[in-house]
């Protein structure tokens, strides 16, 4: 099956917008049952379905267009991006069911939504610490029944938090007549002292119809492991996008979508945009051709480059790295970075950086910060090494130099690996890979 199908419209396509019976007909008539809506965005919603051959859970984004779809720049960008990028953390595209006025990406299926709710401490009901798993949320979630079969033992429903240590013991819940979700220690995800059982998700999210209510208290920072593995994460992907010349221009915590406690995905390819032509014949004519600039200045406001913000036309790849040290900073503080770039460059240069929670290793966050100021203050003109150096420096991360990355910044990364004498372990990676 390819992966666009073009659709009859046997219904006006703002009727099935419209209405959630002919929306749910329309995609069971493409092999889908509606489970719910998981998001809202400024171009359309988000659905989780289940297949209704294999019983896998996906997620459908329906962007909807004025006129024709295929004439919406905006939707036509996601669909071919998606296409296009085909990466690890880049959420893998599924189908495509095209009406006149309807474009519906049916795409793997994040089961712990994006990275701003779960910092934000409101969907952590997911993600359990590695022996204490807490049963609140999803008793709350209109279970009518759990078990926890260790032996003998069935822990009392009432019980709020159980403990599993010994891989024979196995949780078992059940909702209603339909499904029941089994899973034993052994099952568990571990990343860190993050623990997520797998499945469960997919499970809560086909058989509950309400989604779970946000836990009170303050945010609590995120944990360390998580947040090293996740930033390596979206820079790995954004690094791919860039070496395919495409620029994401929308990078916020929104739009990285977490599927497991070690695996986010980056998402939301709306704004994407080509930043050379492909017509350009030869590959060394593509890769010494200029970055075209853009003119339309879009994008989350808190996560948008200065440049952008003040309406110059810009390079799309660097303002994408500002966004990327400014979801950084969004995982660090659990908060959005200042609107104004300089407050944001004062705090981050500030001796007793208060930005940094106490959980994590100063030293690295501060050399972290620390590359990031020389990035913001455009010390460093090129994205690619600020990239390279905010993953060495933070999160001591081997550096591969792709061909691209070399030819277009490797000469400067040396040259500036050289002005730093105290990072020994960088300029013998650095070295290595100029041999
Ligand atoms: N594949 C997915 N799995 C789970 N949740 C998803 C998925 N895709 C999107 N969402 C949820 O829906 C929200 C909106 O999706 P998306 O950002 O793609 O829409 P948008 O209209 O482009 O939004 P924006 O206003 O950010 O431009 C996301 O923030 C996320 O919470």
């Amino acid at each position: 099956m390819g992966l666009l199908s073009l659709q009859r419209e046997t219904h006006h396509s703002m009727e099935v917008v419209q209405s959630r019976k002919l929306w749910s007909k329309f995609l069971r008539a493409n092999g889908y049952q509606l489970v719910r809506c998981i998001g809202q965005g400024s171009f359309g919603d988000v659905y989780s379905v289940k297949c209704l051959t294999t019983g896998k859970a996906w997620a459908v984004k329906r962007l909807v267009a004025r006129h024709d779809i295929q004439e919406d720049n905006y939707a036509m960008a996601e669909i071919e991006a998606l296409a296009y990028i085909q990466h690890p953390m880049v959420v893998g595209l599924k189908e495509i069911l095209l009406c006149p006025r309807l474009a519906c990406i049916v795409m793997q299926l994040a089961p712990l939504g994006n990275l701003e709710v779960l910092v934000r401490n409101e969907h952590r009901h997911a993600v359990f610490s590695a022996t204490d798993i807490t049963l609140t949320d999803i008793t709350s979630r209109k279970l009518n029944s759990y078990s926890l079969d260790c032996g003998q033992q069935i822990a009392s429903p009432k019980k709020d938090s159980l403990t599993l240590s010994n891989p024979s013991e196995r949780i078992k819940l059940e909702h209603g007549d339909k499904t029941s979700y089994e899973a034993s220690v052994t099952d568990l995800n571990r990343q860190g002292n993050l623990v997520c059982l797998e499945g469960l998700d997919d499970y809560l999210a086909l058989c509950c119809s309400t989604p779970a209510p946000s836990p009170s208290g303050p945010a609590q920072a995120v944990d360390p492991s998580f947040l090293s593995l996740a930033f390596k994460q979206i820079t790995s992907a954004l690094v791919f996008c860039h070496d395919l010349n495409l620029a994401h221009r929308d990078v916020n915590p929104s739009n990285v979508l977490v599927f497991r406690p070690d695996l986010v995905k980056l998402a939301d390819f709306g704004l994407c945009f080509r930043c050379r032509n492909r017509e350009n014949t030869t590959e060394n004519e593509r890769n010494s051709a200029p970055d075209t600039l853009c003119a339309d200045y879009l994008g989350r406001d808190h996560y948008t480059a200065p440049e952008v913000r003040r309406q110059e036309p810009f390079n799309a790849k660097p303002a994408d790295v500002w966004s990327l040290g400014c979801v950084l900073y969004f995982m660090l503080q659990s908060n959005h970075p200042p609107l104004q770039s300089g407050d944001l460059l004062d705090g981050v240069a500030d001796e007793d950086c208060q930005l940094i929670p106490a959980e994590y290793d100063v030293t690295l966050v501060k050399k972290c910060f620390a590359t990031l100021v020389q990035a913001f203050a455009n010390k460093i003109p090129n994205h690619n090494i600020f990239i390279i150096l905010m993953l060495q420096t933070c999160f001591n991360h081997t550096i591969f130099l792709t061909p691209y990355v070399w030819n277009n910044c490797g000469r400067q990364l040396f040259a500036h690996v050289l002005c730093d004498t105290t990072n020994e372990h960088l300029q013998g990676q650095v070295k290595n890979q100029s041999k």
